[in-house]
């Protein structure tokens, strides 16, 4: 498909989420229609008034005149009140679709797309943009539609009035449209630089407090303070710069616009001598000459937002037609319900750029084979790709080669909610959430039977932790801190710290909740003290026993728990076999890896 129909299609979809539903649409359309006419109508009311007590009408005649006009103005004025508050809805109810039907794509796109963007990224997009363009679909039907329809309708009245005083202003609109949309060009460079500034001291200030602790520890935050202060008058100078082009603009739009004032005033005055007007005749002229200044304003306004706009819908039909790299199984079977499961990989090879030639391959020609209930053990040096391998059994990723079997069926014809139901890792890297114990444990789940948390806690060796919480299973949990802070004096809702070990042993009880078949554990690296490190291992062994398991371990002394070992390499498995033979073959690169772990101690 040519590139520029998929990204008119997709800035199609984007639009679609955004229209309201008819009878929202037709109150709005009917709102609008009378913020345009109402105004237009008013200065009939002033003709008249002026006419009638030039020719001597009585005050009761006046009063009504004047009675009418206040109606009209104060009808007007009701009329844009509902149609700015119809608008407003309409957009945020446009903004909640379009935000949610981004939200639930881009956490249903896989590890590949999100490996490539960043989180800030995809909040600016699922955020910014949305609410970019939201605000420019209110100010388009408010100003845009709304300021057109007026200067239209100023426009064939003045030409009903007098078709001369009609060209007169026509030429005059035009002329002065034309000035002003190319002086706001001129202000878009200054502009640009003053959102580009902002994005960096932004930008900037995201990295910086996510990386607070290793600044601080690292001593850099004079530094840190030093690139801020920069950023920010950087920032200063461009807001600065933008703002005199602004003003600057602004006046010259005055000038201008007085100066059709001026004008108006001498060609009614022409038109009055002439005897082709009323006196009324040229007051109204003169009204409707001073009403096309502010939708002028605001349409050139809207000119400039209209980029930003379009940008986003751009960036947001993008994100939406995204496709999924891991390709949903036509006919999707489920793995096995209840017990561990087999896990077999034939000729596995994968790139995680799929386009990556042959010597290229993060993994090539990986054959491993385990029964249900079985361990494995991976060893290898740092980046041979065992967390790559570990990401495949998990359908984390597909192979670009070979297959991945768990319970019997390719993976990539699971049902991949069994996939996450049977199937489940324990990482080195625990995220816990600024949620509740209950949360963090459930991942949100509702269902959680709080009898089984505790239970699962327990037996994880956190039940006296779980009994000094100060709300139990209510505890908000904040960030990690050191196992040995004080954790005296804390008030009963502050959020808990959690250590290194405790985060551990959390992670743990989430997998003891899920009960899989299958486990994959990333060993903890670091050091952890002994106690805790006990527990770990005393959960670990619990966790594992009846259940198969990719465990990558970081220590050999784990080892000792596994059927099988496979010594992974540049992505090769180099060495694979059950434990017990490989200890005792003494040219196995394991043999070899254990007397140099005994030569060490
Ligand atoms: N998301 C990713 N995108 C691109 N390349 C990646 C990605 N993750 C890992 N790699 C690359 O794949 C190779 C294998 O990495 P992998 O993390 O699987 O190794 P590892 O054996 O688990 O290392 P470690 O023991 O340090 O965790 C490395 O060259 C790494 O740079």
């Amino acid at each position: 498909m040519a590139d520029s129909t998929r990204a008119g299609r997709a800035r199609y979809r984007v639009l679609r989420a955004l229209l309201p539903g008819r009878r929202s649409a037709a109150a709005l359309a009917v709102a609008i229609a009378a913020a345009t006419a109402l105004p237009l109508a008013a200065p009939q009311f002033t003709r008249r008034f002026v006419d009638d007590a030039a020719a001597g009408a009585g005050t009761g005649r006046l009063t009504l005149i004047a009675l009418g006009y206040l109606a009209v103005a104060v009808a007007g004025q009701a009329a844009r009140t509902l149609t700015a508050w119809l608008a407003g809805r309409l957009a945020w109810d446009g903004t909640d679709r379009l935000r949610e039907r981004l939200a639930e794509h881009a956490l249903g796109l896989d590890m590949a797309f999100h490996g490539r963007h960043t989180p800030g990224e995809m909040i600016e997009r699922v955020d910014g943009d949305v609410v970019a363009v939201t605000e420019f679909a209110v100010a388009f039907l408010l100003d845009v539609v709304a300021g057109v329809l007026l200067l239209a309708g100023v426009l064939v009245i003045v030409f009903t009035v007098d078709p001369r005083l009609g060209g007169a202003l026509t030429a005059y609109c035009a002329l002065a449209g034309y000035g002003m949309a190319r002086a706001q060009r001129l202000a878009v460079p200054s502009a640009a630089r003053a959102r580009r500034e902002s994005a960096t001291l932004f930008g900037g200030l995201e990295e910086r407090l996510t990386a607070v602790e290793d600044i601080r520890a690292n001593g850099a935050g004079e530094h840190s303070v030093r690139r801020f202060h920069q950023s920010a008058a950087a920032l200063h100078r461009a807001e600065f710069r933008s703002d005199r082009v602004g003003s600057s603009l602004l006046a010259g739009t005055g000038v201008a616009f007085a100066a059709g004032t001026a004008i108006a005033l001498g060609l009614a005055a022409w038109g009055r001598m002439s005897g082709i007007v009323t006196v009324g005749t040229a007051v109204l002229l003169f009204q409707y000459t001073l009403m096309v200044r502010a939708p002028f304003e605001r349409l050139i306004d809207q000119l400039r937002r209209y980029q930003t706009a379009l940008a986003g819908i751009s960036r947001i039909g993008a994100l939406l037609a995204e496709p999924r790299t891991l390709p949903a199984p036509a006919d999707p079977r489920p793995l096995p319900a209840t017990g561990p499961l087999g896990l077999r990989l034939d000729g596995v090879g994968f790139a995680y750029d799929r386009d990556a030639r042959e010597g290229e391959k993060v993994l090539s020609d990986v054959t491993l084979c385990l029964a249900p209930g079985e361990r494995l053990g991976l060893v290898g040096r740092t980046g041979s790709g065992k967390t790559t391998l570990a990401r495949l059994v998990l359908r984390l990723y597909d192979p670009v080669e070979g297959v991945v079997r768990v319970g019997g069926l390719d993976l990539r014809e699971a049902d991949p909610a069994s996939i996450r139901r049977r199937m489940c890792v324990v990482t080195q890297d625990v995220q816990l959430f600024a949620a509740s114990v209950r949360d963090n444990l459930t991942l949100f789940r509702p269902s959680a039977d709080d009898d089984r948390l505790r239970e699962v806690l327990a037996g994880v060796g956190l039940g006296d932790w779980l009994a000094a919480l100060p709300r139990g299973l209510d505890t908000v949990l904040g960030g990690a801190v050191p196992a040995d802070a004080p954790a005296t004096g804390v008030p009963a809702d502050a959020p808990a710290g959690v250590s290194a070990g405790e985060a551990q042993l959390l992670a743990l009880a989430r997998a003891f909740l899920a009960d899989p078949g299958l486990v994959v554990l990333d060993e903890p690296s670091s050091r952890l003290d002994p106690a805790t490190e006990r527990r770990i291992e005393r959960s670990v062994e619990r966790l594992l026993t009846g259940r198969t398991a990719v465990l990558i371990a970081h220590r050999l002394s784990s080892l000792s728990r596994v059927d099988k070992i496979a010594v992974v390499g540049d992505g090769r498995i180099l060495e694979y076999g059950r434990r017990e033979d490989l200890a005792a073959d003494p040219d196995s690169r394991f043999a070899r890896m254990l007397r140099l772990a005994g030569a060490a101690r």
